[in-house]
Parts: C-alpha cells; structure tokens; sequence
C-alpha cells in the first residue's frame, strides 16, 4: 500500500506519448492517424474526480482494498503503464522495493531530515531536486 502511493503521488515517469495509427474516434472527437497523444499520469494520479477530496494526501489506506476500490476509475492509476508496452519490470522493481523496505525496517527507524526540502522535479524521471536527507536510528 506504501509502494502504491508513493508511486500514485510521485510517479517516476509522469507521462507517456503514444501515436494513432489509424483514424479513430474519441467520444464524438476524431482523432486523424498520425496525432501524438499525451498520456498525462501524474495529473490523473492526482485528480480530485477519481480519488476523492484526500487526493493530495499521503494515504496508503486507500488501497487497502486494491486499485480498483481506491480509484474512481483503475484505468486511471498508471504507474508502469498499460497494455502490450507497460514496463517490463514492475513485477521486479515493486518486490525489489519490497525487500529493501523489509530489510531496512528490521533494522531502522527512520524519518525525513529537517533539511529536507521538498520540490519535486523532472530530469527524465521525477526526482527529489534536492535529494532526500534521511535521518536512520537504530533499533536495538
Ligand atoms: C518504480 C520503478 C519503475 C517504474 C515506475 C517504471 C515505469 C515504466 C513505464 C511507465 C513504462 C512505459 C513507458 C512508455 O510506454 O513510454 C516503462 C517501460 C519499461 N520499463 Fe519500467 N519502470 C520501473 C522499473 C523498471 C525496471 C526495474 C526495469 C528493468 C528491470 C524496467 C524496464 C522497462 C522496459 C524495458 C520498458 C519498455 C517496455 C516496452 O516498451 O515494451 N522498468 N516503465
């Protein structure tokens, strides 16, 4: 629920660019063959119509019933995208940040630093512009 979230406010790719091949309709739109479209993650992932009025809130708890009961519309919740081209990796990257996160807590407590300054940025992926000081205590 913690790797959900962190991925639903701070996607690392915050958009994708796709490309029509063939003429087609969108709602009563058409969209001729050709037009480059913009997927625009972060801003689905952090629209008050989908996730309800906490939706700039860190809350894990929204998905503790999966994806489809903490967002209005699941196909709106894209962080390794969607379909014959989504990320290969997020069966990986997910346990990855899973193992991490379990052998770092067996360990630590931790919390963000008071240095910390939060600002966001996008330099390909979406980043911490400042880093990330985190302040590690050991458990005993
Ligand atoms: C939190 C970590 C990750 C996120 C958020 C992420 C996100 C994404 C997204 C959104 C795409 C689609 C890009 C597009 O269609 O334009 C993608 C594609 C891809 N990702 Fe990841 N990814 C992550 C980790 C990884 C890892 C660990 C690997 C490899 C071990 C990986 C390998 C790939 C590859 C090869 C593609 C291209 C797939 C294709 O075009 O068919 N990713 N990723």
């Amino acid at each position: 629920m913690v790797i959900y979230e962190a991925l639903r406010l701070y996607p690392p790719v915050i958009a994708l660019v796709r490309e029509t091949d063939t003429d087609m309709k969108l709602g009563n739109k058409l969209i001729p063959a050709g037009t480059a479209i913009i997927v625009p993650i972060i801003a689905w992932h952090q629209d008050e119509r989908f996730w309800g009025a906490d939706v700039k809130e860190f809350n894990p708890e929204r998905f503790a019933e999966g994806i489809t009961k903490a967002c209005k519309v699941p196909g709106a919740y894209l962080p390794f995208s969607f379909g014959p081209r989504n990320c290969i990796g997020q069966v990986f990257a997910t346990i990855e940040a899973k193992v991490v996160l379990a052998t770092i807590l067996q360990r630590y407590r931790f919390c963000i630093s008071s240095q910390y300054v939060h600002a966001p940025t996008v330099v390909v992926t979406l980043k911490p512009e400042f880093g990330m000081p985190i302040v590690f205590e050991e458990v005993l």
